[in-house]
């Protein structure tokens, strides 16, 4: 690929490898605060579903520090986090002196998740251990896919999915690369090490931002005057952009151009907690399409994967932000998305609810998240905080809204569509080749039995091999929906209808030469039945004669002796 815009090709530089992503270390525990006993549970324990949620929490920031905030979570252990606001660090309780209304706010909680990362987290360890790996290989599996992060501004989402602000020229080895470029990394790992299989790859990317509710091509300015239209797919049954650039990427450099030209080219703006602060959400896309072939005529398997990558725009308080003017509007429709984006969560989560209206429609970002909230997707949420006790309500708030999530279930499937056409077709075919077989081995029943031969080898050989076949379609048919199968039984279904399509095919074949045969056996046995019936007719000719000349014989010889008697009388 050659990505450029202005005639400038994109910044790239090559990584080859993940060299320089060392292997995770083990977590730390802070563990300032006092015993664990009668602390209330927001949360529990669920089973690990198709939207896994983890919690990664930053350092307090120098802001913080210089104000001398206090930390007020600790991470109890990989999977579970606890708010402490009613002790301070010197021991004393908080409640002392507050008023009864904020007592609330103040008592202990607790926090389940699938993973729980603490302040001294790094970007490798977030790599190795939230479940990105498991994204990209479902992604190269054929399923819709989606990484996102959320959180109160200034919480380190951007830093845990891009890096650092000042990675602008990123050194291919540096340890702040983010989970994007990491998935980068171990995606064309992936694909190398897929070279020797049948599969083959094509990577393609596209990245947008939605800001003050418009949808902007971040690879294309022109859309910056223009943006672009959301609109309603009946085909695909979701929400896509209309004449969003996609761009090929052959190399990991192409990739990587991608992210650098979309980074460059995303609202930022400085505001009271946050002077690198993403001012609107982004989504860069990477599609993963896959083609294997499936039989040697030359029938081909597609499958469309892909992996959005969403940074979410911050919730903020703007009274603390100080935001006024333009970033103040900014300010309020990231508020408004965010909260139409809590209420679908909410709605989602809710058993009763999910199956009701869920008001994706209210927002762009929801609309284009509504396939990873509750569509065929599989989701990764990497929900933010901050430690510090003045983020308190806004960090009370992520959480609870990352423990909503977690009780989403949606159903991945594969986008497979010619593939289940391709399976479906094969069925009927092999239905279609039972039903000739069934009936070929009637008809040669019958004419056996009419033509009274004893059975010949080939009839028997394809008896035992009748004998012996176990139909897979039968069983088929009876399957759940084809949807429904995870990829890897599909595969299985597919290849094993390919090989008992061909054995029928065979069999059908050799049931017809038999068939042939058994038919031009019959003939000849009629032609010598014709020929021993002439044969008889002329004996049949031949022996009345004879019989007619006996007879004849017979009465002339009767009369003459007759004639001699009287004869004699005389
Ligand atoms: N885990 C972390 N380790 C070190 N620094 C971090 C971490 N998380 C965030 N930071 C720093 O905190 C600051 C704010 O982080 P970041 O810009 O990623 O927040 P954000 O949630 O994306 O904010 P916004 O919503 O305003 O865009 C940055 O300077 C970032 O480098």
């Amino acid at each position: 690929m050659g990505l450029t815009r202005n005639g400038k090709k994109g910044s790239v530089r090559r990584a080859t490898s993940s060299e320089g992503f060392g292997s995770a270390s083990t977590y730390s525990n802070t563990s300032s605060f006092g015993s664990l006993a009668d602390l209330g549970n927001d949360s529990s324990v669920d089973d690990l579903g198709n939207i896994s949620v983890v919690v990664r929490v930053r350092p307090l920031s120098e802001r913080e520090i210089q104000r001398n905030d206090d930390t007020i979570i600790q991470v109890v252990s990989h999977e579970q986090i606890m708010m402490r606001p009613d002790v301070k660090p010197n021991g004393q309780s908080a409640l002392s002196g507050a008023q009864s209304t904020f007592n609330q706010t103040l008592t202990a909680k607790t926090f389940t998740f699938n993973s729980v990362f603490d302040q001294t987290a790094t970007q490798s360890e977030m790599m190795d251990k939230s479940g990105v790996g498991r994204v990209i290989a479902m992604a190269m599996e054929g399923y819709s896919t989606t990484v996102f992060c959320y959180g109160q501004t200034g919480s380190g989402k951007t830093h845990t999915l891009t890096g650092p602000p000042h990675l602008d020229k990123p050194d291919p080895f540096s340890e702040e690369h983010g989970l994007i470029y990491r998935a980068f990394v171990h995606l064309f790992d992936r694909l190398k090490e897929n070279t020797k299989s049948d599969c083959t790859y094509i990577i393609k990317a596209s990245f947008l931002e939605i800001y003050n509710e418009k949808v902007i091509d971040l690879l294309n300015l022109s859309t910056f005057k223009k943006p672009l239209q959301v609109r309603w797919s009946r085909a695909s049954g979701g929400f896509y952009v209309e004449n969003l650039f996609t761009v090929e990427c052959e190399e990991f450099d192409d990739l990587l151009a991608v992210l650098e030209e979309g980074m460059r080219n995303r609202a930022v703006g400085s505001h009271g907690m946050n002077d690198y602060s993403s001012r609107s959400h982004t989504i860069l896309t990477v599609h993963v399409i896959s083609e294997l072939q499936a039989s040697e005529e030359g029938v081909y398997l597609s499958r469309h994967g892909k992996i959005n990558f969403v940074d979410l725009a911050g919730s903020e308080m703007t009274k603390k932000t100080n935001s006024q003017g333009k970033t103040l509007e900014e300010a309020n429709n990231i508020n408004k998305s965010l909260m139409v984006l809590g209420y679908c969560i909410s709605q989602l989560s809710d058993p009763r609810k999910r199956n009701g209206h869920i008001p994706y429609r209210d927002s762009k970002l929801t609309q284009l998240l509504s396939d990873s909230l509750a569509g065929n997707g599989i989701t990764l949420m990497v929900a933010c905080v901050s430690p510090a006790r003045s983020n308190l309500s806004e960090t009370l708030n992520t959480l609870r809204y990352a423990a909503r999530a977690k009780h989403i279930r949606n159903k991945p499937v594969v986008v497979m569509d010619p593939r289940e056409a391709l399976i479906l077709s094969l069925k009927r075919a092999v239905m279609a080749l039972q039903e000739e077989n069934v009936h070929l081995r009637n008809l040669i029943d019958l004419e056996k039995s009419t033509s009274q031969q004893p059975e010949r080898p080939l009839t028997s050989v394809i008896r035992s091999a009748n004998s012996e076949q176990v139909s897979l379609t039968g069983a088929a048919l009876d399957t759940p929906r084809l949807s429904e199968l995870p990829a890897h039984e599909a595969h299985q279904l597919l290849h094993s209808l390919l090989q008992e399509n061909r054995a029928l095919r065979k069999e059908n074949a050799d049931l017809y030469s038999l068939r042939e045969a058994l038919l031009r056996q019959q003939e000849a046995v009629t032609k010598h039945n014709e020929r021993l019936i002439k044969q008889i007719e002329v004996k049949n000719i031949i022996l009345e004669f004879i019989t007619n000349k006996l007879l004849c014989n017979f009465t002339d010889g009767g009369e003459q002796r007759n004639d001699e008697e009287r004869i004699q009388r005389k």
